[in-house]
């Protein structure tokens, strides 16, 4: 099996992100919309929506529940909420809502950062596979649970999805143990981007994305301080972002994983290496972008 391609400077300055015009309206710079959230952990489509804010994209609205849709319009001005009725767990209820419409208005949904409830996570990805066949797609945290009999459709979209699991994620999607994806996880990431036809960030110390081409990609730049609560969301927002800014799936994959990581380097030098808080990564996110372009 080849060796993984090291994520380089030299590898992102090949690849740069489309950049919009000076003309381009908020419309023109890309629309994301984040589809998660539960009542234990309201916050982290917060850090998922800023984070697409922070990389670039003009237009951001967030689809989370009802409960606490409200709370996150007033503390984030800067976004748009579709509250998403609850049902009497207090999760997002997929049946009674009409997400379709706002997946037509976006162009790249990101579906499941801060979300617990695998049945209702379940329930939202069989409903929404169907409406996102063009639209480019991130798919995180609880909604990573829920695509595994979905694996046939995923393959057959155009535009390869953007897979973003840990250990224990990757684990349940192959169905198989995580200490045993450990022993081998660049076989396993590429399993699983051959198997569901996507883009596969495997996030960690040393993170890996593989295409379901068979590239594959490490990158080891960050630093512990970023093993914290909601540093995946803020990922998975800027993956969005570059998506809905016109990168490719490949591209946006890795220029995520750099620019989280170049955000954490940051973090740990202004703030320190240890404790820096994942929504402190954010306001790092446009000069690191800046400088790499
Ligand atoms: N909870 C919070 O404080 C905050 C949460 N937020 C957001 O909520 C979302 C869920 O995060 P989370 O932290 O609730 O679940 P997470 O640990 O990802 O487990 C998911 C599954 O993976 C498994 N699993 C994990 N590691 C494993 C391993 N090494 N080896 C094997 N298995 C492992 C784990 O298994 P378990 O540990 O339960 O046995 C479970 O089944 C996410 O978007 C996050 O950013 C933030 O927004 C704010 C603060
Ligand atoms: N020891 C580490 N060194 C560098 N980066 C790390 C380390 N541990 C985790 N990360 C990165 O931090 C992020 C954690 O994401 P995730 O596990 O989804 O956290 P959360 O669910 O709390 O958002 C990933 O991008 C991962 O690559």
């Amino acid at each position: 099996m080849a060796e993984a391609r090291t994520l380089d400077g030299a590898w992102l300055r090949q690849h740069p992100l489309p950049q919009p015009h000076e003309e381009s309206d908020k419309n023109a710079r890309g629309r994301v919309l984040v589809v998660g959230g539960c009542t234990m952990v309201p916050g982290g489509v917060r850090l998922t929506a800023e984070a697409a804010l922070r990389a670039g994209a003009g237009k951001v609205r967030i689809a989370t529940v009802e409960s606490t849709a409200i709370m996150i319009g007033i503390v984030m001005p800067e976004v748009a909420v579709l509250p998403l009725a609850p049902d009497p767990k207090g999760e997002i209820d997929a049946t009674r809502t009409s997400l379709e419409l706002e997946v037509d208005k976006s162009d790249c949904l990101v579906l499941g950062p801060a979300m617990s409830c695998a049945e209702q996570a379940s329930a939202l990805v069989g409903r929404l596979m169907q409406a996102v066949d063009e639209t480019p797609l991130v798919l995180d945290a609880a909604a990573l649970m829920a695509i595994c009999d979905h694996a046939g459709r995923l393959r057959e979209r155009r535009l390869p999805a953007v897979l973003t699991p840990h250990i224990g994620e990757i684990a349940a999607l192959l169905g198989d143990d995580a200490d045993a994806i450990e022993q081998d996880r660049a076989a396993a990431v590429r399993r699983c981007a051959e198997r569901f036809g996507s883009v596969v960030v495997l996030k960690g110390a040393v993170s890996l994305v593989a295409a379901p081409t068979g590239e594959l990609f490490s990158y080891s730049g960050g630093n512990v301080g970023l093993a914290t609560g909601g540093s995946g969301d803020v990922m998975a927002g800027i993956a969005a972002a570059l998506l809905a800014r016109g990168a490719a799936p490949l591209q946006a994959a890795l220029w995520s994983v750099w620019l989280h990581g170049e955000a954490g380097r940051r973090c740990a030098e202004a703030i320190g290496p240890l404790g820096y808080l994942a929504s402190e990564l954010l306001g790092f996110i446009p000069r690191v972008m800046e400088r790499a372009a």
